[in-house]
């Protein structure tokens, strides 16, 4: 079997047969000629190798193909050290170069006895009148081998190829942030490697909270079997709310980091419809975070109840999409708030698992009741204005200091006035570490700001006869 296999082989034992069927035929009567033709065509036939082959396409149905991704990683390092033309790319801020298989490239496997000869195809698309469409090529994988092998490869080979793939993948571990911003080849998600700074160490909130995410993250992680048997998608959603400038994006960033997980961030405003959310879904990949930042600026998800009644609620077209100012961004969009819950409640993206649904916003009361319900967004997190552990955890990380004579002060001052943890931040980075300084322009804004407060409650009242005391004791000691 192996003997006819072997391509050298078969071609030079043709080349003899032809060459003695020739030699033959200038001798032999007709008959004989006859019987000795139906011999060789009956040999022929026996020698024709019979192979089989397989097409794994870029995307099935317009769905990307795990199984394409998986083969590509495979033969990139695979073929490394023998194809003659291999792409090589650097993807953007990525310290490893990425190695393919060029087009039209072969390269032969064995597996188990099994000779396998892979090749790569991109075929163009064009479109009517003849010239390139933007629609993207049509990329495929083809492999071929000998019949006999054809169960092997369907339950041996293939499966071995995945799992290598994951163990390849997860050696060159390096985690994307995919958006789906419009893309000039017609890709759903395009990324560029994550990695944000921002960890559970360096995110200013309180510390009772922030244990609180961490030790909800670990279980959720932990319970695979748990959603399983209880017969739910393997998803958790938070709803992260609080004014600007309060860490709702840098804690997103630190779940990540925490996680190892991949980032989509999922610009709602431009998705067209409920399909195209949908295929953007089922084409996020296990073990990632998506993202909806703004969700009451991307689609109005307000209260059904305070709509026309009239309408079929949850088809309620929402083409109302207005920046932080009240401003409209653009108009048109059809996705509907059945397709935001749909999404939520892990219908469209229960193919996958492990997914965390992070929804943002500066406005919770604008959200629908039904978008709040737990199921659907499991966890509520308010980040909310600098308290003191913030302000602490900010003053080690940007000016190295633990205590200082100004901190009670800042404590006492941090009871009444509003300062986000961006505004402290803000601060301290212009000061460039200079400790003093920096300490000394966070008190000076925040007596800025209980000056400027026009509303005075009880405590600033209370905190501005404290301070009023204070300078007069000064002023006498002086
Ligand atoms: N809680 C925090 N801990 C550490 N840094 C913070 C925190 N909040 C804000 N910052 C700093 O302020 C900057 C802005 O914060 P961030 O974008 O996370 O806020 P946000 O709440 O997402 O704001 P927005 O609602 O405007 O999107 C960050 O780059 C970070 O440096």
């Amino acid at each position: 079997m192996e003997i006819l296999l072997d391509w050298k082989s078969i071609g030079s034992l043709l080349a003899t047969l032809m060459f003695i069927r020739t030699a033959l035929r200038d001798f032999l009567p007709p008959e004989a000629n006859q019987a000795l033709q139906r011999f060789f065509n009956h040999v022929l036939a026996y020698l024709q190798p019979k192979t089989v082959s397989m097409t794994i396409e870029e995307y099935d149905d317009s769905y990307s193909n795990d199984l394409y991704d998986s083969v590509q990683t495979y033969l990139g390092s695979k073929s490394f050290t023998s194809a003659k033309n291999l792409k090589v790319s650097k993807p953007k801020n990525s310290k490893e170069f990425t190695f393919t298989m060029d087009t039209n490239q072969t390269f032969e496997d064995v597996f188990k006895g099994c000779r396998i000869n892979w090749s790569f195809h991109t075929i163009e698309k064009k479109s009517n009148d003849g010239y390139s469409s933007s629609e993207e090529d049509r990329k495929f994988f083809q492999l071929s081998f000998h019949n006999d092998y054809k169960e092997l490869i369907r339950s041996d080979y293939l499966p071995h190829i995945a799992k290598e793939a994951e163990v390849i993948k997860f050696k060159n571990r390096r985690r994307n942030l995919f958006t789906n911003r419009s893309d000039d080849h017609g890709r759903l998600w395009t990324s560029v490697p994550f990695n944000h700074p921002s960890t559970f160490d360096t995110i200013a909130i309180n510390p009772v909270l922030k244990e609180e995410i961490k030790v909800d993250l670990e279980k959720f992680v932990s319970r695979k079997d748990y959603y399983t048997r209880v017969g739910r998608a393997w998803k958790r959603g938070y709803l992260l709310y609080g004014p600007p400038g309060t860490g709702k994006t840098s804690l997103i960033a630190s779940i990540a980091n925490f996680l190892e997980f991949d980032i989509y961030d999922l610009e709602l405003s431009s998705v067209s419809d409920n399909s195209q959310l949908r295929k953007l879904l089922i084409s996020t990949a296990s073990k990632s975070v998506i993202v909806v930042e703004d969700i009451d600026c991307s689609v109005d998800l307000s209260d059904r109840k305070k709509k026309d009644t009239s309408a079929d609620d949850d088809e309620v077209k929402l083409n109302l999409k207005k920046d932080k100012k009240g401003s409209y961004l653009s108009m048109g969009n059809s996705v509907s708030l059945s397709g935001v819950l749909n999404f939520v409640d892990g219908l469209w993206s229960s193919c996958g698992s492990e997914r965390l649904i992070i929804f943002t916003t500066n406005h919770k009361e604008k959200l629908d009741a039904a978008l709040l319900r737990p199921g659907r967004m499991d966890k509520h997190i308010n980040l909310s204005f600098c308290d003191y552990y913030s302000f602490r955890t900010l003053a080690r990380n940007y000016l190295f200091v633990e205590e200082h004579a100004t901190m009670k002060q800042v404590e006492e001052l941090l009871s009444v006035v509003k300062m986000t943890p961006a505004d402290v931040a803000e601060i301290f980075m212009s000061c460039d570490e200079n400790i003093d300084m920096g300490m000394g322009n966070v008190v000076q804004e925040m007596k800025k700001r209980l000056i400027a407060g026009s509303e005075k409650t009880p405590e600033v009242k209370r905190f501005e006869d404290v301070m009023e005391e204070e300078n007069s004791e000064e002023e006498l000691s002086n």
